[in-house]
This record gives C-alpha cells, sequence and structure tokens, in this order.
C-alpha cells in the first residue's frame, strides 16, 4: 500500500501511505472534545456537574429556549451516516463513513467554528435509521446527514424534518445543489445563456443529482429541458426498470435511451455518478462552450486534462481540490449551518438555500482584495471560466453566505431569534475564523508557482525521504536528497518509498563535483577561526548540514532543511558556519502557537539565551517583519512577568527599555509594553485595565523576555494547552535554512521546507 496513491489519474498530491499516516498519527482520528470551562477544583466541580448543574436544568425544564445559553447545542451539528453511498465509493458501511464523517465535522469548525460530532448509525433501514436519529434532537441545533444513499436518504430526510424542531439538511442533496447550481448560474452567464433554453443532461439520480434537479427547477431552469440518466440510461417517460417516485417526477419526454444520445448538443452536464462515466466521445457530441461539472469524488466522471485533450471551448469544474472550479459542498455545509444556527431556525428552507447559492454566485463575480487574492494560488482570480466559484479557503465566505441564509431565514419565519444588525453580525463572523488556513494555502501556493529546488540534509532517514516525495508530489519543486545513495536506496527500499520519481535527485557528498568550490568557500569563511584546511575539508565531506548549507550558499540548491536527527542548536551552529546573517537583520527564531482559532508568533525561541534591550527590539522586529510576510498585521507586546511597571522588578526594565528604543525607531507596527501574556493576549482585559494600551487588539506577536520563558511556554502550550506549534522557524539568515525539531515527522518535515521554499522566494 505504501507508495500507492489515493488516485489514478495522475493528479494526486498524496500518498496512500500518507493518507494512513495522516489518519494514525498521535491520537488516531481527527476529533478530540476539549471542555471549554475550568474543572480545577471542588468549586469547579460543585458549578459544572452536582449541584451547580441543577440550576440550569431547572431553567431548561421551565424554557427550553435557555438550552441555547447554558449548553452546546446552539452551536452543535451533528454528521449522521450509514455508510450507504461514500463518496463515490458505494455502500461500504457505517464503520467505515467515519473517516468522512469526522472530515465533516472538522471542516464545520476550521471553516466556520461550527462544533460537531459525527455520528454513524449502523442500519440500512430507514424507519430504523429513522427512529435513532429522531429522539437526538435536544444535543444539537442542526443535523447533517451525509453519504446516505438514494432513494432511502429522501425518506428519511423528509421525515426528520417532519418530526424534529431543528435543522435536517442532507448535505449530499442540498449542499450538493446549492453549490452546484451557484456554479452553473455563473458559467450560463459566462456564456451568454438563459435558464429557459439551455439543455442539461444529469448522469445520475441519486441523492445529490434530484436535489440539483429540484433546485434549478426552482430557481426557474426550464424542465423540459433536463434530462435524466442512472445506470439504466435515460430516465423517460414511462420506463419502469430501475424507478422510483423521486426518479419519475424528472422522467423526461424524450426518445433518447442512452446517456451518449442524450449528450448529443448538450449545453451543460452534470455528473453526480461514478468516476469515468462520460467518456470523450460525449464531451465531443456536445454544444460550442460546453458546461461540465464532473462532481463525482474522489475521481470525477472525467478529468479536466481528458476534456482539454479534446476542446479548449468548455467551462470545466470538478468536486476537488486540486483543479479550478471546484463544485464541493464544503463551499455550503459550514456556512449555511453557521447561519442558520445564528438565527436558530427551526429548518434550512428552500429560500435559505436559494440565498446561499446567489450569495455564493456573486461572490465569484466580485473584485478580489489583496488580503483575499492571497487565498488564490497568489493570483487574482478574475470572474471567468477558470473562476466561476470561489475557493473554500476565500476568506470572505464566512461573512457572506451566513448572512444571507441567516436573512432568508428571519424573512421566511423560520428564525427563532432575530439579528437585529446584519453588517455587525457580518463583522463578527469574520473575526471567527483564523487566517492560518488561508495563509498556509497562499505559501504553498506561491512555490507551486515558483517552484523551488530544496536539499534535505538527512536524507537518508525514512520520514526526510517521503517528506521529499510528498514536497515534489505537491508540486513545490525538486528534493535533492543528501546522503549516500546506496545507504538512502537501500533504506528506501526497505520502507517501500519508490524514489524513482522526476523532480527527486540524490547527491553524494562524496562523490559531488562542487565539493571543491564548497571547501574553498568554507576556508575562506573559517581560516581566522581557528579552522585548518584539514578541518574544512572534513566539515565538507562527512557533515551533511555543511555541504547542504554550502550548496544553498553557493546556489546549487534554493533552501534546506535539516534538524531530524541532531539538536537544534547543533544544526544551527553548523549552518552559521557556513551562511552569514543578511545584512541589516538578525537572526532569530519564531515558533507560530496556533490555539483555538488564533495564531501567534513567538520569538525569540531559537537563537537569543538573555537578550539586551537592543536585542529585543530588533528581535521585535524581526518576527513582525516574518508576521507580515505571512499575512498579518502584526500588534507586537513585548512580555514581562509585570505590566507597565507593576510589580515592580529589575527584569523588566529591559523591556520597557525595549519599547522606548522602538519608539525612537519609529517601527511600522504597533508595540507597546511591557505586559504579562494574559494581558496581551486578552483586549477586554487589556482595555479595562489600561486603557492607554496602544495596541489595537489582542497581541499577535510575542516577544519573550529571554529564550527560557521563550522555551517553556511554547513548550508548555503544546503539551498542556493542546496548541499546535510551528518551528521555531529560522529568520534573518542570508540564504533559507529551516530546522525542524529532532525525530520531527513527515508532514513537519515537509511544511518546513516549504516555508524554507517559501522565504527562499522573495515572495
Ligand atoms: N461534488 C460534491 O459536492 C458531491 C459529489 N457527490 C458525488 O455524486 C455521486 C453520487 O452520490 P450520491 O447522490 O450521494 O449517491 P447515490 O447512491 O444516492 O446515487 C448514485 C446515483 O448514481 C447513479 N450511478 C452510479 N453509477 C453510474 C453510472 N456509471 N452511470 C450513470 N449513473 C450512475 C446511480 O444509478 P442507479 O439509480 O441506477 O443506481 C444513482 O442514481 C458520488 O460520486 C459522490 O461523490 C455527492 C455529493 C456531493
Ligand atoms: C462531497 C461529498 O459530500 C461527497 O462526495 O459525497
Ligand atoms: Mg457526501
Amino acid at each position: 500500500m505504501s507508495d500507492k496513491t489515493t488516485s489514478t489519474n495522475g493528479k494526486t498530491s498524496v500518498t496512500d501511505q500518507e493518507a494512513l499516516d495522516f489518519h494514525s498519527q498521535g491520537r488516531p482520528g481527527k476529533l478530540e472534545i476539549t471542555p471549554t470551562k475550568p474543572m480545577a477544583t471542588q468549586r469547579d466541580l460543585s458549578l459544572a456537574y452536582s449541584p451547580g448543574v441543577a440550576v440550569p436544568v431547572k431553567a431548561i425544564a421551565e424554557n427550553p429556549d435557555t438550552a441555547y445559553d447554558y449548553t452546546t447545542r446552539g452551536n452543535m451539528v451533528a454528521v449522521i451516516s450509514n455508510g450507504t453511498a461514500i463518496l463515490g465509493l458505494g455502500n461500504l458501511g457505517a464503520l467505515a463513513s467515519k473517516p468522512v464523517m469526522e472530515g465533516k465535522s472538522v471542516l464545520f469548525k476550521r471553516f466556520a467554528d461550527v462544533d460537531s460530532i459525527d455520528l454513524e448509525v449502523d442500519t440500512e433501514d430507514a424507519d430504523e435509521f429513522i427512529n435513532c436519529v429522531r429522539y437526538l434532537g435536544p444535543s444539537f441545533g442542526g443535523i447533517n446527514l451525509e453519504d446516505i444513499k438514494a432513494p432511502e436518504c429522501f425518506i428519511i430526510e423528509s421525515r426528520l424534518r417532519e418530526l424534529m424542531d431543528i435543522p435536517v439538511f442532507h448535505d449530499d442533496q442540498h449542499g450538493t445543489a446549492i453549490i452546484a447550481a451557484a456554479g452553473l448560474i455563473n458559467a450560463i452567464a459566462l456564456t451568454g445563456r438563459d435558464f429557459n433554453t439551455t439543455k442539461l443532461v444529469c448522469n445520475g439520480a441519486g441523492a445529490a443529482a434530484i436535489a440539483c434537479m429540484d433546485l434549478i427547477k426552482a430557481m426557474g431552469f426550464n424542465p423540459a429541458n433536463i434530462i435524466l440518466c442512472d445506470t439504466k440510461g435515460v430516465i423517460y417517460q414511462g420506463r419502469t426498470e430501475g424507478m422510483n417516485q423521486w426518479k419519475s417526477a424528472h422522467a423526461a419526454k424524450t426518445d433518447n435511451r442512452t446517456l451518449e444520445e442524450a449528450m448529443k448538443g448538450a449545453d451543460v452536464v452534470f455528473g453526480l455518478s461514478q468516476k469515468g462515466a462520460f467518456t470523450e466521445d460525449m464531451i465531443r457530441s456536445m454544444a460550442p462552450k460546453p458546461i461540465i461539472f464532473a462532481m463525482a469524488n474522489p475521481d470525477p466522471e472525467i478529468t479536466p486534462e481528458e476534456v482539454a485533450r479534446i476542446r479548449d471551448d468548455a467551462i470545466m469544474a470538478t468536486g476537488r481540490s486540486d483543479y479550478p472550479n471546484q463544485v464541493n459542498n464544503v463551499l455550503g455545509f459550514p456556512y449555511i449551518f453557521r447561519g442558520a444556527l445564528d438565527v436558530r431556525a427551526s429548518q434550512i428552507n428552500d429560500a435559505m438555500k436559494i440565498a446561499a447559492a446567489k450569495a455564493l454566485a456573486d461572490l465569484a463575480r466580485e473584485d478580489v482584495p489583496d488580503d483575499v487574492a492571497a487565498a488564490y494560488q497568489g493570483v487574482r482570480p478574475r470572474f471567468g471560466p477558470q473562476y466561476i466559484i470561489p475557493v473554500p479557503f476565500d476568506p470572505r465566505l464566512i461573512s457572506a453566505i451566513p448572512v444571507a441564509v441567516a436573512k432568508a431565514a428571519m424573512e421566511t419565519g423560520v428564525a427563532r431569534r432575530e439579528l437585529g444588525d446584519l453588517e455587525e453580525y457580518s463583522r463578527e463572523l469574520s473575526a471567527r475564523r483564523d487566517p492560518m488556513a488561508s495563509t498556509t494555502q497562499r505559501l504553498y501556493e506561491r512555490v507551486r508557482r515558483s517552484p523551488r529546488r530544496v536539499v534535505f540534509a538527512e536524507a537518508e532517514e525514512e520520514q526526510v525521504m517521503r517528506a521529499a516525495i510528498s514536497y515534489t508530489a505537491q508540486g513545490l519543486g525538486t528534493a535533492i536528497l543528501l546522503g549516500r545513495d546506496d545507504i538512502i536506496r537501500a533504506n528506501a527500499e526497505r520502507a517501500g518509498i519508490d524514489l524513482d520519481r522526476p523532480n527527486i535527485k540524490i547527491t553524494n557528498a562524496r562523490l559531488s563535483a562542487r565539493v571543491d568550490a564548497y571547501i574553498d568557500y568554507l576556508y575562506a569563511r573559517l581560516q581566522r577561526q581557528g579552522f585548518l584546511l584539514r578541518d574544512v575539508q572534513r566539515l565538507v565531506h562527512n557533515d551533511r548540514n555543511h555541504f547542504a548549507s554550502c550548496m544553498v550558499a553557493l546556489g546549487d540548491a534554493d533552501a534546506m532543511v535539516t534538524g531530524t536527527t541532531r539538536n537544534y542548536s547543533t544544526a544551527l551552529e553548523d549552518v552559521r558556519r557556513c551562511i552569514s546573517t543578511k545584512p541589516g537583520h538578525r537572526v532569530i527564531g519564531v515558533s507560530l502557537v496556533v490555539s483555538r482559532n488564533r495564531t501567534v508568533f513567538v520569538a525569540d525561541t531559537a537563537v537569543h539565551d538573555m537578550p539586551s534591550a537592543e536585542d529585543l527590539a530588533d528581535i521585535a522586529e524581526e518576527a513582525a517583519g516574518l508576521a507580515r510576510r505571512f499575512g498579518y498585521e502584526p500588534r507586537v507586546a513585548m512580555l514581562a512577568y509585570s505590566t507597565f511597571g507593576h510589580p515592580v522588578g529589575e527584569r523588566s526594565d529591559k523591556v520597557r527599555e525595549a519599547v522606548r528604543i522602538l519608539d525612537k525607531r519609529n517601527v511600522t507596527f504597533e508595540v507597546d509594553g511591557e505586559m504579562a501574556a494574559d494581558v496581551a493576549l486578552n483586549h477586554h482585559k487589556m482595555q479595562s485595565q489600561y486603557p492607554f494600551t496602544r495596541l489595537s487588539g489582542a497581541a499577535n506577536v510575542l516577544v519573550m523576555p529571554a529564550i527560557h520563558s521563550a522555551s517553556i511556554s511554547t513548550k508548555m502550550l503544546q503539551e498542556l494547552g493542546g496548541a499546535t506549534v510551528i518551528g521555531p522557524l529560522l529568520v534573518g539568515l542570508d540564504k533559507s535554512v529551516q530546522i525542524t525539531s529532532m525525530g520531527a515527522k513527515d508532514s513537519d518535515i515537509v511544511n518546513m521546507a516549504a516555508i524554507a521554499a517559501y522565504n527562499s522566494g522573495g515572495f
């Protein structure tokens, strides 16, 4: 299994092994539950549980609406499946559907800050399924049904909608329909068509397909121009084989009997069936400027490459994230539920669905502002055939879609809570998302557009080889594996890794023609620092960090990554022998701490032991510069154990002095201090206790008074606080090098390689 790819169309960016490792490493699966209240003392326990908990119990019994105030209900959605139509993989059962359902739950959180839990119900019987779910209403603010096959899904959803007073939404039906409708509105406009005369064929007549047809008809698409097909061919009036009432409702008056016949001259084709269902001949037979939405997952009915080979006038969309125009319900369900939950809607009705589709279509037509261009591969997309729909990482989705949904809910009387100021609501929504996701996306995409050669200095290690493969497979550039060929190849074979791929190069230091150049270069640097020529020869021949650093220094590689086999400071010392500080800069380490939907840059976590006031000011400037390069407007807090002079202590003097130095330098970012971490990170506390502070919000760059506090706090955050800590990232070197922590996993190494590549690019 190890090196097989998850797709056979050559477009994949992950191997099967990577997918398995991703799911199994650390805590298995993709989710955990974290308490939101302290649970440390007897008092906490008395409040959280007996006797305190009795008070909200009675309040809810008296007034059920207060469940939204005292419990998680108002922000909690269940993702429920029986696994009978998992993606396009078919009926693989409830248990096998769990990775997808956990994935949907994670997407709810990531994109719209909706808490969600997956529930897999092990029955194919619609009545049993309904009976199981109908009683779960008190636990949740909404039910997202997922990957349940047709026709049972129609019965299940409509029955649960009758029985429950919270939104019940079958994502594969309506989520898909909303996104496909949005894409269709735009594709039709771009090709000069209209809803009345356009001819559409839909292959697949299951959950997604039927809902798509229902929605576009509700939006005004001419029913006479739609032909639906399934495994038996065209669904025509009078057909009896393989029919059900939902298919019958869309049966066409036509002589066509096969998909092939139906597609002749069609303007639009929707694929909601299975991989490979469209042939090149079918696509060739369509009308000029055809609109092709091949939405089967994970592999579409036909790939964009196949279509491009036969015609250049098509608007092409798939369900995948690695092609342009991703028509996938991920663009919908997080935001639709966000809006529905925020008005405590009793259902998600047609008006809300249409509002979501229109808002999505409108968003693609808007000019893309600078901060949003970042999410689009560094290119500013312009409304057109390659951009008919926003990407899932578009940060505007969170402030646009829920507002449209909430508004429609209020207008149609299904909202149980009115939102007064929708502009204010939109601003609150924006604050729910941390920009880290789009930042990382942007970073990768920029490198992809301008691929870099990264030398992996410890390439005999298995996890380094895997990282190198992932680096190239993601289209980030060339991976240079440094090490002895025989050892690398033997280790690769033992681990089942295939290194014979494009853009993987192995460089053996002993056999390299560049050795003499590196020795000359390094000897010139070190000869007055106690190194003999012989010492330098030994370093270049035998030490991978020195050889790799020389490669980068002399332009034989763009960037380097090391650190898995040696401790950080040793690796850094090796690198600094070969690479200088960038003129006018200072080398520091910055750790990115990602926790609870916010990202904070912590410095210096790697280099300066006991920084002076001047050092601290430099560290602040370097860290603020990095934050800006990552797309954040820096708000720098100079941290100490005291806040603005209290308690008095000489250790805070240098921190105060650093602020004065920065003021004198007229830096262009917000900075204040000294302050304690709780004040820096809590804007409310900052404003209420120290109203004179100059930071306009909670700090996002924390400059630590010394390396021990930096190191201790980031490590504690990681171990105790559950934060994700990336780095330390090295900043201020004249060439791009990143050092991972010892024993780093392949996913960490490839992230560091991407960051090194990004930093080398002057992006
Ligand atoms: N991009 C997106 O956001 C989404 C994509 N999808 C994709 O849509 C597809 C269907 O999912 P869903 O509706 O939930 O599943 P269902 O099981 O409810 O429906 C599947 C339908 O596809 C038909 N079908 C299967 N194979 C073929 C074929 N080779 N030719 C014609 N028809 C075929 C079936 O025909 P029959 O009735 O004769 O059995 C059935 O009507 C999947 O690939 C899924 O990944 C689904 C949801 C969202
Ligand atoms: C995207 C999705 O929900 C599916 O393919 O089933
Ligand atoms: Mg699905």
